[in-house]
């Protein structure tokens, strides 16, 4: 029968992912941890952060910032993006007003997490691949927790991830190399056999901390080019990610 044909073929499968996998020449080794980034990195998330910008500065009788300009904001939580769209536009609010537009922020974002982001299919590609061949998936993101967590239930993705630590599991967040230590382990990984995926200063800085190579992507956010980063190695797309994690050493 087809179906019991199907489930034989998922179960030599699980047997394979089972045993230990030889990663490098000869030798048995940690199965790798690939550690992604979120905003920028694994999805195209900036569309609802402007949203919620633009909207929290229209509340505020302020002019609109550019789509660009936005971008470049993006990669330390909401804190800069306030404070940079406020600060182009009059200035943030004296006194209690940073704290004020945070709330805001945060409950008008709560509300609009999916609107218009998703994720690169190109990275879901490519985390099939990886933990096709063992590895371990992991997201350490400067987005708070709860919204990483309800973005990757909307997408339906969350099954893919051995690990995802926010802006707020720890008292650290990159660019603290902890934070990325942190969510390996919690990974079930080993930080001496991981890779750090990233678009931002906060992830290369974090991944240089921790001791964890580190590749930055092009097409991402921040207001610092890729290949300014400091970075092990630059990608264009997922599609040189497989080389680049070998040249690495990583898989
Ligand atoms: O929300 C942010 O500013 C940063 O999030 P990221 O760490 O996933 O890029
Ligand atoms: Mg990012």
């Amino acid at each position: 029968m087809p179906c019991r044909r199907r489930q034989g073929q998922f179960k030599h499968c699980f047997k394979a992912l089972q045993k230990p996998r030889h990663w490098g020449k000869g030798s048995v080794m940690t199965r790798p941890t690939i550690v992604f980034d979120l905003d920028g990195t694994l999805a195209d998330t900036a569309p609802d952060l402007y949203q919620t910008v633009c909207w929290l500065l229209a509340m505020e009788n302020r002019p609109r910032v550019t789509f660009e300009r936005m971008k470049g904001l993006i990669g330390d939580g909401a804190g800069p993006m306030i404070r940079g769209s406020f600060g182009d536009t009059g200035g943030v609010p004296e006194g209690d007003g940073f704290e004020r537009l945070l709330r805001m922020f945060l409950a008008y974002y709560a509300q609009h997490l999916a609107d218009h982001s998703e994720p690169f299919p190109e990275a879901l590609a490519a985390i099939l691949r990886f933990r096709a061949r063992g590895a371990k998936i992991a997201i350490c993101t400067n987005k708070r927790y709860e919204f990483a967590a309800e973005q990757l239930r909307i997408w339906r993705i969350g099954h893919l991830f051995d690990a995802v630590k926010g802006a707020d599991s720890f008292p650290f967040r990159k660019p603290d190399g902890r934070h990325l230590s942190e969510t390996i382990k919690a990974a079930g990984g080993d930080p001496g056999r991981a890779l750090m995926i990233g678009d931002s200063s906060a992830d290369v800085g974090a991944a240089r901390d921790a001791g964890v190579p580190c590749i930055a992507v092009t097409f991402g956010y921040g207001s610092t080019p890729a290949h300014e980063l400091g970075a092990d190695l630059v990608i264009e797309g997922f599609g040189q990610l497989d080389a680049a994690a070998r040249r690495l050493g990583v898989i």
